[in-house]
């Protein structure tokens, strides 16, 4: 018997950012392997015009969750979708909600934030560190709670190139930033932003970093644990592997490559590509939950998930592996036929962009123009180049995180704990996680049936054909035009035209003489 999974029966558990990609697999994996768990009380905002009791339902009916209704049938009951709100002062709970939060939950799993880039700062303090603030305050208010996890990213140092299991201070405060936030107008907070995140790439990585000196400063009394992820890619495992449902890290890459989009991106290819599949994460934060309410280290105890030290991939490999992939398993009705490749400066990057990216797009609108439609490759290819740009930073350079406490923790469960809730990165092998990866994008993210892959090939056979007359084209006109208006390009003409007549007349005497 699993002493984890005992562990959590009964439990009452509150998970904030349950309907994002990291706490739905949190959750699933929590009513997979604790049935007998009392309750999960998620913090749901209403969106897109759905309320909470449709988000749940939506959640619950997706195929993430068909193995947990085998072993927990009554799930729908044990989920408890709280109305709130992490923006909003007391996140906007009602009180009889709040009352029963506060007296019930045992556990806290903190995994809500903003994971945008160009978050305005003002966005990000808001839910990344005064949310987390806030949490914390509520979670000093409850009797019963045994342990708080909050879920960081292996990125809030990224200043640093070796990263330890600590907490790095911040040279400002966080306490000075978030009352500044409160008088600071936005046009100043927008001057003094790029002074504030220093040498971090973007305002994320900056709030993660005070949202950790915030746990560190105002946990008082709480048993608290930080669990550091480097990029989550798709399920390794379970519930099946290369599930994935948003586009963030390298999905919505391996997309803009397999339909064709993506020609080329800035990246070294020799450097760490530091994913870390989700199941992974989500089984250690789990087992730290245990550990931390169970043994109560005396000390925050910081957890990195990551896979650089101890099972190395690049990103020169993970390329070659998609495109491979992708060949096998073709995307549906793709722009280009998918053939990406590295640059490694600033000026082949930009030269790229405007042959590769920006050109096609420019005759595809036109196209479109032509066929009276409205144009809409152009503006779709500037979103994807600002999207790279905005990632670039993080795939041109190496980062070592050390995982000793991560590794302590592995040498602590039971074997039947490191089976059922194994977060061994040693154990994966890469080659056979990217396909998984990438099928799993096709299948999972865009929805397309496999049985449509010989279309999807003859498709990209037509493209060829395309890409092979449209190269012949632009070459014959180029080079009427040089001849037109250039002598040395009509001498060189003359000379290639009589040495292929002398070529072919050569031949034709010799199989004339050996007949
Ligand atoms: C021979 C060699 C072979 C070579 C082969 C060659 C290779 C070829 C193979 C390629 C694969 C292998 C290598 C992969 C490299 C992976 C790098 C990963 C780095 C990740 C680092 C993460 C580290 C930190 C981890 C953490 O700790 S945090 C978690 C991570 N956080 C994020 O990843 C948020 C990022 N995103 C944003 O920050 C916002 O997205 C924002 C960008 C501001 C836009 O913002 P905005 O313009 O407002 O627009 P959106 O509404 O967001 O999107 C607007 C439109 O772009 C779409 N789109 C959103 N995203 C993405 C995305 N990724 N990729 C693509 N499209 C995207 C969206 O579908 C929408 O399209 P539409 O629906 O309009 O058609
Ligand atoms: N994905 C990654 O590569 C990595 C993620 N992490 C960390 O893991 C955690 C989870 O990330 P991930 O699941 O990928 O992110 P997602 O963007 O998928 O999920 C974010 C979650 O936070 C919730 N949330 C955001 N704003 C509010 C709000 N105002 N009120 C209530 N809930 C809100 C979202 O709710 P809603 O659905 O309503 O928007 C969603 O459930 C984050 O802390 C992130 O920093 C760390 C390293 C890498």
């Amino acid at each position: 018997m699993s002493m984890i999974a005992a562990f959590y029966s009964n439990k009452s558990v509150l998970i904030t950012g349950a309907t994002g990609f990291l706490g739905k697999v949190l959750m699933e994996k929590l009513f997979r392997t604790s049935p007998h768990l009392k309750v999960i009380y998620i913090l749901v905002r209403p969106k897109s015009g759905q309320t909470l009791q449709e988000r749940v339902f939506q959640i619950l009916n997706s195929k993430l969750f068909e193995k947990v209704k085998e072993v927990c049938p009554n799930v729908h009951e044990k989920i408890r979708p709280i109305s709130a709100d992490l923006n909003q002062r007391d996140f906007a709970i009602s009180k009889e909600d709040m009352q029963e939060l506060l007296s019930c939950t045992n556990i806290i799993f903190h995994c809500a934030a903003t994971v945008r880039f160009d978050a305005h700062l003002r966005e990000a303090v808001q839910l990344n560190v005064i949310a987390t603030q806030q949490l914390l305050l509520m979670a000093s208010q409850m009797p019963k709670l045994e342990a708080f996890i909050h879920i960081s990213t292996a990125f809030s140092n990224c200043n640093l190139s070796h990263i330890d299991e600590v907490i790095y201070p911040c040279p400002v405060e966080p306490r000075k930033i978030i009352d500044s936030m409160e008088w600071l107008d936005d046009s100043i907070i927008d001057e003094i932003t790029p002074k504030l995140i220093g040498d971090r790439p973007n305002t994320y990585t900056y709030t993660k970093a005070l949202g950790e000196m915030v746990v560190q400063q105002e946990s008082g009394n709480l048993n608290v644990a930080i669990v550091r992820p480097s990029i989550v890619g798709a399920t390794w495992q379970e519930p099946f592997p290369g599930w994935v449902d948003n586009l963030n890290g390298p999905s919505g890459l391996i997309i803009a490559a397999g339909k064709g989009f993506l020609r080329s991106i800035k990246a070294t290819p020799m450097a760490v590509a530091d994913l870390i599949p989700v199941d992974t994460v989500v089984n250690l934060t789990i087992a730290v939950g245990w550990y931390t309410a169970v043994h109560r280290p005396k000390s925050t105890l910081i957890y990195h998930s990551t896979s650089g030290n101890l099972n190395p991939c690049n990103w020169y490999k993970m390329g070659l592996q998609v495109l491979a992939t992708i060949e096998k398993i073709p995307f549906e009705s793709a722009f280009r036929r998918p053939n990406a490749d590295f640059t490694t400066n600033n000026f082949t990057t930009q030269y790229w962009n405007a042959v590769s990216h920006r050109a096609p797009a420019i005759i595809y609108d036109f196209y479109l123009r032509l066929t009276g439609r409205k144009p809409r490759m152009l503006k779709l290819m500037n979103r994807l180049l600002r999207t790279i740009s905005m990632l670039e930073y993080f795939i041109n350079h190496s980062w070592e995180w050390s995982t000793n406490n991560t590794e302590m923790l592995l040498s602590e469960l039971s074997p039947e704990d490191q089976r059922v809730f194994n977060f061994d990165v040693r154990q994966l092998n890469w080659l056979e996680y990217i396909e998984n990866y990438v099928l799993g994008v096709k299948k999972y993210l865009l929805k397309e049936d496999l049985a449509g892959i010989p279309k999807a090939k003859q498709h990209l056979k037509r493209l060829r054909n395309i890409h092979y007359l449209f190269n012949t084209a632009l070459f014959l006109i180029v080079w009427r035009l040089l001849i037109a208006r250039s002598q040395m390009a009509r001498n060189i003409w003359f000379f290639i035209v009589s040495f292929c007549y002398k070529f072919i007349s050569y031949f034709r005497a010799s199989s004339t003489l050996k007949v």
